[in-house]
C-alpha cells in the first residue's frame, strides 16, 4: 500500500515522517524530491535558482518523479512492502499549478489540471494521503523563510489548490490538523495509517 505525506512547507510532514520509522519498522520510507539520484540533485538545483523557467521545473520534478516510481514504489509495492513517501503527486499539482498559474506566458486554462493529466498515463494513486493542514503564515514562518511574506501569500494559493485536490477526492485524504503539538500530530497520522493498513489488509 502507498501511502503519502502532503502540506505546506513547515507543517511538519518530515517531523512525523521520521518518527513514523519507528512504529512501522518495516514499510519503506522514501521521499519526493528524491535526495539520492541525479534526477532529485536536478531538481534541488531548479530549487535554489529564483529564475528558473516553471515549465522546465515541472518536468524536472516529473522526471524525478518517473524514475521515483520505477526505482523505489513499484518494486516495494510488487513486494507487498507499505511504503510512506514524504510528499508525492500532490506536491506537484499543489506547487506547480500555483506557480504555472502565476507565471505569465504559458496559455493553461486549469494549471492544477494539466499537471493532473502529465501523470495520468503512468503513474500510480496513493491509497491513502495525509494532508497537514496548517494556515500559510505559521508554514512561513516555520520554514523559515527569508522573505516571509512573499512566501505565505506563495503557499496561500498551494493551500487553495490542496483544497480542490481533497474535494475531488475525499476519501483519498485524512487531514490532520498540524497547528498540534508534535505529539498530538504523531498520534492523528499514526491512527490514521494503522486504520488504512488494517482495512488494506
Ligand atoms: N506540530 C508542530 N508544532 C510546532 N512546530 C513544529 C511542528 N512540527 C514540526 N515543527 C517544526 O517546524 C519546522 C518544520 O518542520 P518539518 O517537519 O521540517 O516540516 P516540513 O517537512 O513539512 O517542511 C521544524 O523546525 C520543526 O521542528
Ligand atoms: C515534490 C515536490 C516538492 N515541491 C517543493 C515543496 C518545497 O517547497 C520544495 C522542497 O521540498 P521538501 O524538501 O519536501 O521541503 P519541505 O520539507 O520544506 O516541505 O519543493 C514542489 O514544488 N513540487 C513537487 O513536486
Amino acid at each position: 500500500m502507498l501511502v503519502t505525506l502532503e502540506g505546506l512547507d513547515g507543517s511538519g510532514k518530515t517531523t512525523v515522517w521520521e518518527s513514523l520509522q519507528d512504529r512501522f519498522s518495516d514499510a519503506v520510507f522514501t521521499r519526493e524530491p528524491t535526495d539520492d539520484s541525479w534526477y532529485g540533485d536536478a531538481v534541488y538545483r531548479s530549487i535554489e535558482d529564483d529564475d528558473a523557467d516553471p515549465l522546465a521545473e515541472l518536468f524536472l520534478y516529473t522526471a524525478d518523479h518517473a524514475a521515483h516510481l520505477s526505482r523505489v514504489i513499484e518494486p516495494a509495492l510488487e513486494r507487498g512492502d507499505l511504503v510512506i513517501s514524504d510528499r508525492y503527486s500532490d506536491s506537484r499539482f499543489a506547487y506547480q499549478g500555483a506557480t504555472l498559474a502565476a507565471a505569465d506566458g504559458h496559455a493553461l486554462d486549469d494549471p492544477l489540471e494539466y499537471v493532473v493529466d502529465i501523470h495520468r498515463p503512468f503513474s500510480i494513486d496513493p491509497g491513502l494521503t495525509i494532508y497537514l493542514d496548517l494556515d500559510s503564515e505559521t508554514a512561513a514562518e516555520r520554514a523559515g523563510t527569508t522573505n516571509k511574506f512573499e512566501r505565505a501569500a506563495y503557499l496561500e494559493s498551494v493551500r487553495e489548490n490542496y483544497e480542490r485536490l481533497i474535494e475531488r477526492d475525499p476519501d483519498r485524504f485524512v487531514r490532520v490538523d498540524a497547528t498540534q503539538s508534535p505529539d498530538a500530530v504523531l498520534e492523528d497520522v499514526t491512527d490514521a495509517l494503522t486504520a488504512a493498513v488494517e482495512s488494506f489488509e
